[in-house]
């Protein structure tokens, strides 16, 4: 429904959403997702599989030669449904290696992804980390210069939105963010504060790279935050609720 309807909406000025499905890295993951997009006018199918150390062994129960084989299997499979936007995520990207990250992120740009998106999954990084991670993998990973890199950090140690601006500093041209930062835990970066950071500051700080601009009309952002609010707890109420 949301791809039929939302999917097929377009604006005034042109504009068509992309409607994304997330996936795990199988079949019947990536099926599902496709069935639940490929209505749209822009479908996206959205795959991940986890790259640090710690779940790979313990999680997957996989080597590293194993997770690179199946994720670019299965973006090359995704491709082959007919979807020509594939987005991948390597798990835990903020604890995994950078040398893996750096290979397996050119498998699956071989394969067809067409953005590479970095999660900072438990939300373990620093600002200065996070930036020079996007710019390491920018730099070392052949093919990168076609494709989009993606933010997604979560809020544990509450530095999700900078990170984020971080991240986008270093070259992240698509940031992950939620409405009111909802999301597990602590929740992910704030939609709000990502959007109005770069409103107020985009130009001045991070000038040197051309600027940086969203093209969210600000004016809607407090209607959308109150009516998120109305539908949920806020993450660090959750967040502290757990651990008490
Ligand atoms: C699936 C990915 C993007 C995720 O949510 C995470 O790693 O936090």
């Amino acid at each position: 429904m949301i791809a039929k309807e939302v999917g097929n909406h377009v604006d005034d000025d042109g504009y068509v959403p992309v409607i994304c499905g997330l996936s795990r890295c199988n079949k019947g993951d990536i099926d599902a997702a496709w069935e639940g997009v490929r209505y749209a006018l822009r479908p996206r199918i959205h795959t991940f599989i986890a790259t640090s150390e710690i779940h790979m062994r313990h999680k997957l129960r996989k080597t590293p030669e194993e997770v690179i084989q199946i994720a670019s299997e299965m973006v090359a499979y995704a491709r082959s449904l007919g979807c020509e936007d594939v987005e991948f995520s390597p798990e835990d990207a903020g604890r995994s290696d950078t040398e893996f990250l750096y290979r397996i992120l050119t498998e699956v740009i071989k394969a067809g992804a067409t953005t590479l998106n970095i999660p900072d999954t438990v939300g373990y990084t620093l600002p200065s980390e996070f930036g020079s991670l996007i710019a390491k993998i920018k730099a070392n990973t052949p093919g990168a210069e076609n494709v989009i890199i993606s933010t997604h950090c979560q809020n544990d140690l509450g530095l999700a939105t900078a990170n984020t601006l971080a991240g986008a500093y270093n070259g992240g041209r698509q940031l992950e963010v939620t409405i009111n930062g909802i999301g597990e835990r602590a929740g992910n970066a704030s939609l709000q504060e990502v959007v109005m950071a770069i409103r107020c500051r985009g130009n001045e700080l991070l000038g040197g790279l051309g600027g940086l601009y969203t093209g969210i009309n600000s004016k809607h952002i407090s209607v959308a935050s109150r009516m998120v609010s109305t539908i949920g707890t806020s993450p660090s109420l959750e967040y502290c609720n757990a651990r008490s």
